[in-house]
């Protein structure tokens, strides 16, 4: 599936004034492919991938999924979407601290209506496919930071998407431990076919992304050559 933002705008009030957050921002993602972002605090980063998410419209511009326009589908379209075609990872993983790795995997299978039995057995593959074969039943407390990012990613996988975006993926986590974790990254955009963005300050991992841009005032331009790694 592909990702097309093309000439988008996203403007947040500010009292009297407003803030642009996203200035004219086109960004295209074939499947398979992972496009990094960098870019200094507040340059608009986030905001891209809250546009790209669909939990934010724009004030202009489209957003399309699959070569969908977001913009004509109906609320409830949009939910189905979200939790059929878009994987979202953000910084910290947000797990519940009762329920067990699968079990993190399984609130959002329920969302989707899918049997628990088909769920279980879907979220287990998902789990192995991140590197936690064997540590399914353990509660977050019991798995390292790094593990607990790989169920992060799971849950996010889970659903089969076809978009992934990826917030900051490595900011709680120590260097060899966040390598591995944007290695994890890329070789499931290529597997799934996924068009992902990442969002991330850790230059020196992205040689293995397929474009790097720089946010930089709400702006997107290609980075320069330095800021790759
Ligand atoms: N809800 C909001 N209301 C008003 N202004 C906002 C809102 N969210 C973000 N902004 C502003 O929009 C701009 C872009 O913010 P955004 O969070 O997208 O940047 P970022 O590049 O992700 O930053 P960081 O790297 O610090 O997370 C900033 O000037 C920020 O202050």
């Amino acid at each position: 599936m592909s990702l097309a933002l093309t000439d988008v705008t996203l403007t947040y009030p500010d009292g009297e004034t407003s803030v642009t957050a996203l200035d004219d921002v086109s960004l295209r993602v074939a499947p398979g492919e992972l496009a990094a972002v960098v870019g200094p605090s507040g340059s608009g980063k986030s905001s891209l991938l809250a546009v790209a998410a669909t939990l934010i419209r724009p004030a202009s511009g489209t957003v399309q999924v699959g070569g969908v326009d977001v913009a004509g589908l109906s609320a409830a379209e949009l939910t189905r979407l979200r939790l059929n075609r878009i994987g979202v990872v953000f910084q910290q993983p947000n797990l519940i601290g009762s329920l067990t790795a699968v079990e993190q995997l399984l609130v959002t299978e329920h969302m989707r209506g899918r049997s628990p039995r088909a769920s279980r057995a879907a979220a287990a593959k998902t789990l192995a496919t991140v590197g936690l074969d064997g540590r399914q039943h353990r509660r977050p407390h019991q798995l390292s930071g790094g593990e607990r990012q790989r169920v992060n990613i799971a849950r996010a996988l889970a659903g089969d998407p076809g978009v992934l975006l990826v917030d900051e993926p490595t900011a709680a986590l120590d260097h060899d431990r966040g390598a591995q974790i944007i290695e994890l990254i890329v070789e499931v955009t290529r597997t799934f076919r996924l068009a992902t963005v990442l969002v991330t300050h850790d230059t020196e991992f992205l040689g293995a992304a397929d474009a790097v841009v720089e946010m930089r005032d709400g702006r997107l331009a290609p980075a320069p050559t330095a800021a790759r790694g």
